[in-house]
């Protein structure tokens, strides 16, 4: 019998967001494209879901395709949508966890994060981490992942992630964009085959802080750092202008822009095409995607979310596991 790759990990994120309903939504629109399997209680998802359990992920092979494999993971209470219930809290810290076993053990070829209220798993189950980024990159014990959103048009990462842009000058170090652009270029080769990825780097002040007079990051230390890294063999450009470095001409000049902080880079993508987009994990020693929305509560149970950002990180993440496993056997 032909080996079978084994599936994806689909999280369900927060039960009262958006993230059932597009998960519900992708497996009907993907017609068995990507095997795939979706990890929590069948009671949140909506109700007229097709859906089946499974008791182990392999068995996700034996739905039919349309229908949504379910590996049962039971919360303490049902979920009312777009309503936040703290009991729920732990689940779902716990099915991201399951997830991540399931992909260290070999049983899935990685996993899919539904999106998750931050607020609502800090304050109902004691979450210490600000997404999944650093609570990902805590279980694989890995000190520095790398947070890119992707899209057909444009591929973003912030240096620092998630958090208070007052923090950000002295979070926004030379060790630390040193890091980010390792693994990006690292990444960029290993997942998507680009060999000498073409990396620009996003001043941290308006105008790259035009020569001193708006801030001086980029002359104190940011120029000598990249030709530092040019010399190694990096294509770096910058620092450039953050303001006038993400129209569509500019964008052809680059595979990646790497920005000091998180809006600065998740403003453009997400205004060029928040439908498309996917947030990838990048440094991690297992594949991880996720759409780019998150829970919605605003229009959770109306049924009008859009599935699309879900179904492109599914694709993704299959596609990064076929890469991995097409140069394992080379
Ligand atoms: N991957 C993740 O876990 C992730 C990603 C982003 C945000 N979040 C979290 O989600 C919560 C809400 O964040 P937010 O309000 O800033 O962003 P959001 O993406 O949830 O919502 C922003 C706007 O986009 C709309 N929207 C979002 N997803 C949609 C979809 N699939 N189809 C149609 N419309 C959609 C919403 O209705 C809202 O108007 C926060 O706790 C945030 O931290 C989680
Ligand atoms: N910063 C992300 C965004 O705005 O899209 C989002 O919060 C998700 O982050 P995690 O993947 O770390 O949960």
């Amino acid at each position: 019998m032909q080996h079978r790759r084994p599936p994806i990990a689909l999280t369900c994120g927060e039960p009262a967001g958006v993230g059932p309903e597009v998960a519900a939504k992708a497996i009907l629109d993907m017609k068995g494209r990507v095997p795939f399997f979706w990890i929590g209680d069948p009671r949140h998802l909506p109700v007229q879901t097709s859906f089946a359990e499974i008791k182990a992920p392999h068995e996700a092979y034996d739905v039919p395709a349309g229908v949504l494999p379910v590996l049962c993971h039971l919360f303490p209470a049902p979920a009312e949508a777009g309503v936040a219930n703290f009991a729920n809290a732990q689940g779902v810290i716990d099915v991201i966890a399951r997830a991540v076993d399931l992909v260290k053990t070999g049983q899935a070829s990685g996993i899919c994060t539904s999106p998750i209220h931050k607020k609502i798993l800090k304050d109902g189950a004691d979450f210490a981490y600000p997404g999944h980024t650093e609570y990902l990159a805590d279980l694989a014990g890995v000190d520095h992942v790398v947070m890119m959103l992707a899209c057909s048009e444009l591929r973003v990462v912030p240096a620092t992630i998630h958090i208070a842009l007052k923090d950000v000058a002295d979070q926004f170090t030379p060790e630390v964009l040193e890091e980010t652009i390792r693994i990006t270029a690292n990444d960029l080769t290993q997942h998507w085959g680009i060999e000498r990825p073409r990396i620009a780097i996003a001043g941290l002040n308006p105008h790259a802080g035009e020569g001193g007079a708006m801030g001086s990051e980029e002359l104190d230390w940011m120029n000598g750092l990249l030709d530092t890294l040019r010399g190694q063999g990096f294509d770096l450009k910058g620092p450039m202008p953050p303001d006038t470095m993400f129209h569509a001409r500019a964008r052809q000049a680059y595979d990646v822009a790497i920005c000091a902080y998180h809006d600065q880079a998740l403003i453009p993508i997400k205004t060029i095409d928040f439908d498309g987009g996917v947030n990838v994990t990048l440094g991690l020693p297992f594949i991880r995607t996720s759409p780019d929305h998150g829970t919605a509560m605003d229009i959770a149970g109306q049924g009008i979310a859009n599935p699309s950002s879900l179904i492109a990180a599914l694709d993704m993440a299959w596609d990064m596991a076929e890469r991995s496993a097409k140069d394992s056997d080379i």
